[in-house]
């Protein structure tokens, strides 16, 4: 690379709703230098041969082609660049956040979900600028998860209040009082964005729970009059 050229490139950080409630990030083991071997978000090159249209059907590539998946929800977040967050020189990466289906499974051995808890605490360390970028996608999640429908992405198209509630607990990484969540789920429910499927899940243990549909409109998300931990 000559000392006048800047690497530009995506990051994603791509999380998933575990069966146990925690969030997992998705990481891919990169195929070559620099840090081959190394566990890393997935991402992609943007500038040189590639004929993405926009920087958000880069991030579709991304996604597409490393990790060979859909995301349900794709929001940019930030953009980092300097001379040392890559060992090849000057770069850019605009980062992007991912959510996908609960039901997700890595196709290849290449590709892991991790715990994201063991990202942000540097117990699963990262190579470039990685672990910096999970830790602000994570913000951005937390912050738009006090006051809107974000969470749900996480979910099944068809989900119970109990699993809601799961979801913005992880999201927001503290308790939410059920009956607020239950209150913000009605008012989406009279205005088009939830809507009731008739039908019931029947869980293992307890008591069956009427199956919801979440009906995103085209703002994609619903944004509360209060906050969630109000
Ligand atoms: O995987 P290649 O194409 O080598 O490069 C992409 C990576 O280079 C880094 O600056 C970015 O953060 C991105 O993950």
């Amino acid at each position: 690379m000559s000392a006048v050229e800047v690497l530009a490139g995506v990051d994603i950080v791509a999380l998933r709703l575990s069966e146990e409630g925690t969030l997992q990030v998705l990481l891919l083991r990169r195929q070559r230098e620099p840090y081959m071997g190394q566990w890393a978000l997935p991402g992609v090159l943007v500038n040189g041969r590639c004929a993405d249209a926009s920087l958000d059907a880069a991030a579709a590539r991304a996604l597409a082609d490393k990790a060979r998946l859909q995301p349900r929800y794709l929001e940019q977040v930030t953009t980092v660049g300097n001379g040392v967050r890559d060992p090849r020189g000057w770069s850019l990466s605009t980062c992007y956040l991912a959510l996908l289906a609960p039901d997700v499974v890595p196709q290849g051995e290449d590709l892991q979900f991790v715990e994201l808890a063991a990202v942000i605490s540097g117990q699963q360390a990262l190579p470039f600028d990685h672990s910096q970028l999970v830790r602000l996608a994570a913000e951005r999640l937390r912050g738009k998860s006090v006051y809107s429908s974000l969470p749900l992405y996480l979910l099944a198209p068809r989900f119970t209040v109990t699993e809601a509630l799961a979801a913005f607990q992880a999201c927001l990484g503290e308790p939410v009082q059920h009956t607020t969540l239950r209150g913000r789920l009605e008012r989406m429910k009279t205005q088009g964005w939830i809507g009731e499927t008739g039908e019931k899940n029947y869980p293992k243990m307890g008591r069956p729970q009427n199956l919801l549909e979440h009906r995103p409109l085209a703002a994609e998300v619903f944004v509360f009059d209060r906050s969630l931990l109000a």
